[in-house]
């Protein structure tokens, strides 16, 4: 067993500042865990914390309570209660992260973002632009644009230059948030192929698929999560 990911008793209640400090809890007890070379994906209706959870899972939102366990540099690390520091570490070693949007970077080129995670990892730049113009010829990502800020591109481009540089650093654990949201079909196959090898090299991955076909072919297993009602807070 090679157990990458574990989650334990997780909680995460927002409050709401600007409408006197209201509390909505998300997450109660969210427990689960993933192996390398396995594909959990989340699931549960529309509100039911998945994005939180995810999110969560990559140092974004700070959880209330539980433990996120994650193997970094063959060491057991809790995400939850890292400091910033080994939060950066662990981002740029050890885990991957597709978000459904690109955070474009104003005049900084397609190539040089997609290959930024490689490069944070002391890969010699000739190597990184190798990697990154094949990524981006996998997702169909037209040469012309490489030299190009992402900035004007379209939904689905953009899509596609966040996949390529989630992608790149091969990760040990890899997150993924609707990563084939904004895609064509013929793009949303690519993804999946980059998934399908990702899970053979061994990755443990994480994600949230809303098409049910892509679901259904990278999925090992789900883990679905219930709303958390008033009734079942503790
Ligand atoms: N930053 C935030 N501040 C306050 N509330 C939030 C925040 N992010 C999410 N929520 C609330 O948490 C709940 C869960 O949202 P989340 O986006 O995690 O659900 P989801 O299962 O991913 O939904 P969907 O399938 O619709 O994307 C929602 O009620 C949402 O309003």
């Amino acid at each position: 067993m090679n157990r990458r990911l574990r989650v334990e008793q997780l909680h995460k209640t927002f409050v709401l500042h600007n409408q006197q400090g209201a509390e909505l809890p998300v997450l109660r007890n969210a427990t689960f865990h993933v192996d390398g070379g396995e594909c959990v994906v989340l699931d549960g209706q529309s509100g039911s914390g998945k994005s939180t959870l995810l999110r969560s899972l990559y140092g974004n939102y700070q959880p209330n309570g539980g433990h996120i366990w994650i193997q970094h540099q063959q060491q057991w690390i809790d995400l939850a209660s890292a400091p910033a520091r080994t939060i950066i570490a662990m981002r740029r070693d050890t885990i991957g992260w597709v978000s459904q949007f690109l955070r474009v970077i104003p005049r900084v080129p397609t190539l040089e973002i997609v290959m930024q995670p490689l490069l944070a990892r002391g890969v010699e730049r000739q190597a990184c632009e190798a990697r990154a113009s094949q990524l981006l010829s996998r997702l169909n990502v037209p040469q012309r644009l490489w030299s190009l800020a992402p900035s004007t591109f379209s939904g689905g481009e953009q899509q596609r230059v966040n996949i390529a540089r989630g992608f790149i650093a091969d990760s040990p654990l890899l997150l993924l948030d609707e990563p084939t949201a904004s895609l064509d079909s013929r793009n949303s196959a690519a993804v999946v192929t980059l998934i399908e090898e990702a899970r053979e090299r061994g990755a443990a991955i994480v994600g949230i698929f809303h098409d049910k076909a892509v679901r259904e072919r990278v999925a090992d297993r789900l883990y679905t999560l219930q709303p958390v009602t008033a009734g079942a807070e503790s």
